[in-house]
């Protein structure tokens, strides 16, 4: 039986033909008129119902050793709790290359080139040949070919010519072993953090809650050294953001000897394929990635980190919609091992499970840099009349003071491009998107409008379209206008605009990063992108505009998201022994949530939060699974809820019973891409009711037919 990336919810019988496939190999089968590829996932002796028509396999790839139990088992607990087809969970769980049906031809492993004698290799160019000079000088650490072409195109050539002359070495990239960069002294918490999460045995879930800059990363280090020691393999899960690069620097520099293989979306295919088949070989002790790498075959997997573990990234929002942090919890238990998830601001889902004493919690309260404390954060008052360029005065006032002692600001702002919103000032017109229920951003720099739902662009107009005015004026303020209006306020100081489309292209945020830790950057203007991890020196103040946003949405999440989202951005204030300052902007500043953040503890909020949630049924207190419909008109998403509601209507009186069924309702974004959206929220209070169920009703669901629509699934959906 093969497991194939079709949308079929079932496994495919062929024959073997004269090949012994083993369960977990790779084999290319034909499907219909095509090839396809897939996974034995179990071999029958009784060939029973297969015979006479049965086809054969076409081929066994033994570029792939077969996956291991553990990974199937993993792939089919993923396919039965999200209701997925087990072919497509196992799809999208291997890297792309062995989703392909030609063999995947692994290249060379990757060298490196040093020099033992760096005199003797200079003595051996001229005096004016810089460039070989610079290559050369280069060659005092160990570089990969990689990195000798970005000190110059030729710097293989060179070396290679250099290493026939016994002048240079190669040797094993992961054999290099330059000085580890040392342990730093714990604090008390600290050290109690790692004595007992390198002394846990077997399946031990633990919450390590530490504020911003409390040093969550060196006690992974320290614990995962003890793990590493112990001859175990370490996956570590990271947020899908920019900071890879940092903390893959922090790790590379702790672990120097050590084989470990990052998985991220910043690899091309053959990298991914390579490190992942250095994870399943065992080569690789560390593996260091983002979601999808919670599915990576691990044969002596000791540990699982996962990091920022409330971060919404964690949850994949199309296709196959799982919790990478919950499939790890899961995955943790099954193989036995410990898994600590760490987080200044845990997800109520997390704090709830701690409360309930199923994860045990360590806690660090303190700054991990002598001296360092939180920042402080301060409410400023927007009321319209008061405002510069959309600033407090005394916001103002702060950034010169902070500039002209030679610190750097950050001013937050979660809004990309010029203005959010374009309007008529004689009859209110709005330039909207004809696709989706929303707004076109402005974005002056390119002369554009632009959806940031579905991509949609056009030309600024110049008129409105309803009465013909000139006069459109840009309404709000986006990343581009602040740079734009600080500019002018601040003549001669260095801004930095980080956003998506200040980073789109490679390397771009690596050399804006650069910028900040050189000193380069005076103002710092970021979205979310900057909010998260990163460790600057020189940043004391920081602004936050426009937070109130966050605040009043239908999404009951949304308060959560955004208390981890400002003790984030404040984080970042601070983190040296000069106190942080943060400056939040709102029009709100009597709302409760402000009050819990301004106490700069999250666990009054967690409290409060979890109280709420509980009163309402809403999760954690509640298990939830979302169906959503779209089609050209909402009335046919509409009917296709129908239908499918009508599916858990007929169940069993005992499997419906604990089961609220609500009605279908238009999405809160009705249009989206040119398609219409309605949803359908299923709950119970517990999981497995609401598995129990959803078990029941599948096959009926899946056999519905939906005309011009189609619909989905989310399990534990977070947005809603
Ligand atoms: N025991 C220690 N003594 C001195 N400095 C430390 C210690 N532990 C960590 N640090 C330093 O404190 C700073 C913050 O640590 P780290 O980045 O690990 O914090 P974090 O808890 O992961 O923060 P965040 O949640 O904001 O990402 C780093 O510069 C780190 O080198
Ligand atoms: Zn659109």
């Amino acid at each position: 039986m093969v497991a194939l990336d079709v949308p079929l919810n079932r496994l495919f019988g062929y024959g073997v033909g004269d090949f012994d496939p083993q369960v977990g190999q790779r084999v290319i089968v034909p499907f219909g008129p095509r090839q396809l590829s897939g996974v034995v996932i179990e071999r029958r002796t009784d060939a029973g119902d297969f015979t006479g028509k049965t086809r054969n396999i076409l081929a066994v790839r033994d570029d792939l050793p077969a996956l291991p139990a553990a990974t199937l088992s993993l792939c089919q607990f993923v396919a039965d709790y999200y209701h997925h087809p087990m072919g497509a969970v196992i799809s999208s769980a291997l890297p792309t290359v062995f989703r392909n049906v030609p063999a995947f031809k692994a290249p060379a492993p990757a060298c490196v080139y040093y020099t033992p004698d760096l005199q003797k290799l200079l003595a051996s160019i001229g005096k004016r040949a810089h460039a070989q000079r610079r290559v050369a000088e280069s060659l005092a650490l160990p570089h990969t070919p990689a990195a000798l072409r970005r000190v110059h195109d030729s710097g293989v050539k060179w070396a290679k010519g250099w290493l026939e002359a016994g002048l240079v070495c190669t040797a094993a990239e992961t054999s290099v072993l330059a000085a580890a960069s040392p342990c730093l002294p714990l604090n008390a918490e600290q050290s109690d953090a790692v004595a007992r999460l390198s002394s846990a045995q077997g399946f031990e879930p633990f919450l390590l809650y530490g504020i911003t800059g409390s040093g969550k990363t060196e006690v992974y280090l320290q614990t995962i050294a003890a793990v590493l020691a112990r001859g175990k393999q370490v996956l570590v899960l990271i947020p899908e953001i920019n900071l890879t690069p940092q903390l893959e620097g922090r790790f590379r520099a702790r672990f120097p000897g050590v084989h470990m293989a990052c998985l991220h979306s910043g690899l091309n295919d053959t990298e991914r394929a390579v490190n992942w088949l250095a994870a399943l070989s065992g080569n690789a002790r560390i593996v260091l990635g983002t979601r999808l790498a919670v599915f990576t075959p691990l044969p002596q997997l000791g540990m699982i980190v996962v990091d920022e573990e409330h971060d919404p990234s964690f949850k994949q929002q199309e296709g196959l919609r799982y919790s990478a942090r919950d499939v790890a919890v899961y995955r943790a238990r099954t193989a036995g091992v410990p898994i600590v998830l760490g987080s200044a601001t845990p997800s109520i889902e997390s704090w709830a499970n701690a409360r309930a004493g199923r994860y045990q919690i360590l806690q660090l309260k303190e700054r991990a840099v002598p001296g360092a404390v939180l920042p402080k954060i301060t409410l400023l008052p927007v009321k319209k009349a008061g405002l510069i360029d959309g600033f407090n005065r005394m916001a103002f006032a702060r950034m010169h003071e902070a500039l002209d002692r030679g610190e750097q600001v950050l001013v937050f702002i979660n809004r990309r491009g010029y203005s959010p919103v374009l309007q008529c000032g004689e009859c209110g017109w709005m330039a909207s998107c004809q696709h989706c229920s929303a707004r076109l951003v402005l974005h002056m720099r390119d002369r554009r409008l632009r959806c940031h739902h579905c991509g949609f662009e056009e030309a600024i107009t110049h008129a409105c379209p309803d009465c013909g005015n000139q006069d459109l004026k840009p309404v709000g303020q986006g990343t581009q206008r602040l740079e734009e209006s600080l500019a002018t306020h601040f003549p001669g100081k260095m801004i930095l605009r980080i956003d998506r489309d200040s980073t789109r292209r490679k390397g771009e945020m690596d050399a804006a990063l650069a910028q900040v830790h050189s000193g380069e950057a005076d103002i710092l203007i970021g979205t979310q992108m900057l909010a998260k991890g990163h460790d600057f020196d020189r940043l004391n103040l920081v602004i936050a505009l426009n937070a109130d946003t966050g605040l009043f949405s239908v999404d009951f999440r949304a308060e959560e998201r955004l208390f981890a989202l400002l003790t984030q951005v404040a984080g970042r204030a601070g983190r040296r022994e000069t106190p942080g300052e943060v400056m939040i902007q709102t029009a709100f500043a009597d709302h409760p949530f402000y009050h819990q953040l301004l106490g700069r503890d999250y666990a009054p909020f967690a409290e409060r939060t979890l109280i709420e949630r509980t009163e309402m049924l809403l999760p954690p207190a509640a298990a939830w699974a979302l169906f959503r419909a779209e089609a050209p008109e909402i009335e046919q998403a509409l009917a296709i809820l129908k239908l499918i509601r009508a599916c858990f209507e007929q169940l069993d009186s005992n499997l419906l019973q604990p089961i609220t069924l609500n009605q279908p309702v238009a999405a809160t974004m009705v249009k989206r891409a040119g398609v219409e959206r309605a949803q359908l929220l299923i709950a119970a209070p517990q999981r497995a009711q609401l598995q129990r169920a959803l078990h029941q009703a599948m096959p009926h669901i899946e056999v519905i037919k939906t005309g011009k629509g189609r619909w989905s699934l989310d399990v534990d959906p977070i947005e809603v």
